[in-house]
């Protein structure tokens, strides 16, 4: 069946030209980067706006509009044109450039998003045959008019095209594919601790790299390049996906860069076309190994996140369990401000699951689990212990926010049936038992959970749907 993007539907006119506007202004700039580090020619190495054009299509595929298509045309053009090349050459060359990215656009197309995000190990195989197409595709384009326009062999064409595309997508497509949640160009990134300053370790990864580039311009000679292979591999296996493609890049960059400034002497001659072109697949295929690597530690780091959240929270209410409940109550925690512990108790549940069946009692649970987290702070935490018994720890609560709270959840239990079903609906009420303990107390997380089932006892005793609060005395 024909995949329909219903996005495209959504989009009025005036975003469609905006969205156009951004692709012409994006793929201008980036030819006209191409273009000024060209030097003298020959080593017109770095072409980023074939994969920043690919890379835009695939991460955003409402870009992927004619409009944009057309936009990205004047923007390839424009640069050219305006740089002194012959329109003639111009079209060529965006033809050229075209064949490439139609190509990878709809080969990537047809992977799973988890791949076409570099989110498996097996996504770099994938990277590299759809880039491999594409490569080929602009070299077919390149072979037709090498001979005319540059009045050399079709195969040097095919050669030359093919290889540059290939070198640039592989080094410059993984950082867009993994770019943090693309947003209208703006990064927002997912976790908080991708803002803290980096670590003792991430920042070693680096110097290592850092002393490999250092290395290879001092040393020289054909193994050079391996020596960023020590510092590439440990930030693979530090830094995220995204940071570890954009390490790649930057060391890819410096290493074109020494060369065509003579500072890096790989001890062969780099103005042999053949030599150059083998030497910038090389490079670009040798950083795939730590992009592999981060990739592995990716999906490793998913995996393990996935197993660690099923370990500590309940599967039926998806709140804490227990054991999350006891990784959240640290001793530090409870030691610098006035806490309380609410143990709350489904009253006579025996009776919904006997009378309704088991699955009507799971609903009963999944509902007071979200009755009572809206009476929540963002701040509390919120677990089921035991089959029918949830535990709610106040942080930094006074004793009357505490029974407050306490109340408004019996409240919120009581005060409106709970619907199970089209035919079912049960009146449900709650028991609480509430300890309050001030920063001056210090207490084992079993004596707390201890004191809050002592009160709980005595709520179920004074008749139910109640709160008892204890004010626990070290
Ligand atoms: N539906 C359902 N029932 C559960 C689950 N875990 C425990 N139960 C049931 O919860 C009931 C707990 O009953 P009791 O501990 O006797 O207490 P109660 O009927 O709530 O009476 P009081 O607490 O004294 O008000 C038992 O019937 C358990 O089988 C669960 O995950 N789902």
């Amino acid at each position: 069946m024909k995949h329909v993007d219903v996005t495209d539907f959504r989009l009025t006119p005036g975003q469609i030209l905006l969205n156009a506007t951004v692709v012409g202004v994006i793929i201008f700039l980036c030819s006209m980067l191409g273009i000024w580090t060209r030097p003298s020619g020959l080593l017109a190495a770095f072409w980023p706006a074939n994969a920043v054009l690919l890379g835009l299509f695939v991460r955003l595929p409402k870009l992927a509009h004619p409009l944009g298509w057309g936009a990205a045309f004047l923007g390839y053009l424009t640069a050219d044109l305006i740089t002194g090349m012959n329109w003639e050459l111009s079209v060529f060359l965006t033809a050229g450039n075209f064949a490439g990215v139609a190509m990878g656009v709809f080969l990537f197309k047809q992977l799973a998003e988890k791949h076409r995000l570099l989110k498996q190990p097996l996504s770099i195989i994938y990277l590299i045959l759809v880039t491999l197409a594409a490569s080929v595709a602009a070299g077919i384009v390149g072979m037709a008019g090498f001979p005319y326009f540059f009045d050399g062999l079709a195969k040097d064409g095919f050669i030359y095209w093919f290889a540059t595309e290939w070198a640039n997508y592989l080094a410059i497509l993984p950082v867009m594919l993994t770019l943090p949640r693309l947003r209208l160009g703006l990064i927002r990134l997912r976790r908080k601790q991708d803002c803290h300053l980096i670590n003792l370790h991430q920042g070693l990864a680096l110097l290592a790299l850092i002393l490999g580039m250092g290395l290879g311009v001092v040393i020289g000679g054909p193994g050079a390049l391996a020596f960023l292979v020590p510092g590439l591999l440990w930030c693979a296996l530090t830094y995220r996906l995204f940071t570890t493609a954009l390490v790649i890049l930057c060391s890819n960059i410096w290493v074109m860069l020494t060369i065509s400034t003579g500072l890096l002497d790989l001890g062969v001659n780099v103005r042999d076309f053949l030599i150059l072109e083998s030497f910038r697949m090389g490079l670009a295929l040798q950083s795939l190994a730590p992009l592999a690597v981060a990739s592995v530690m990716n999906a490793r780091n998913e995996l393990v996140e996935q197993l660690r959240h099923l370990a500590t929270h309940d599967s039926l209410t998806h709140i804490l369990n227990r054991p999350g409940l006891y990784e959240k109550m640290q001793p530090e925690l409870l030691s610098k401000k006035p806490y309380a512990l609410l143990m709350c108790d489904i009253d006579h549940f025996k009776l919904v699951n006997d009378q309704y069946g088991h699955a009507c009692g799971d609903l009963v649970l999944a509902e007071f689990a979200k009755r009572t987290s809206a009476c929540l702070r963002e701040s509390d935490i919120f677990a089921r212990v035991g089959g029918e018994e949830f535990c709610i720890l106040l942080t930094d609560c006074s004793h009357h926010i505490a029974s407050d709270i306490a109340d408004r959840i019996c409240q919120a239990c009581s005060n409106s049936p709970f619907q199970l079903n089209e035919s079912i609906q049960i009146d449900v009420t709650v028991s609480i038992g509430l300890v309050y303990f001030d920063e001056q107390q210090s207490f084992s997380i079993e004596a707390i959970l201890s004191l809050a089932d002592e009160a709980l006892y005595d709520a179920k005793e004074s008749g139910r749907n109640c709160v008892v609060m204890n004010l626990a005395s070290a």
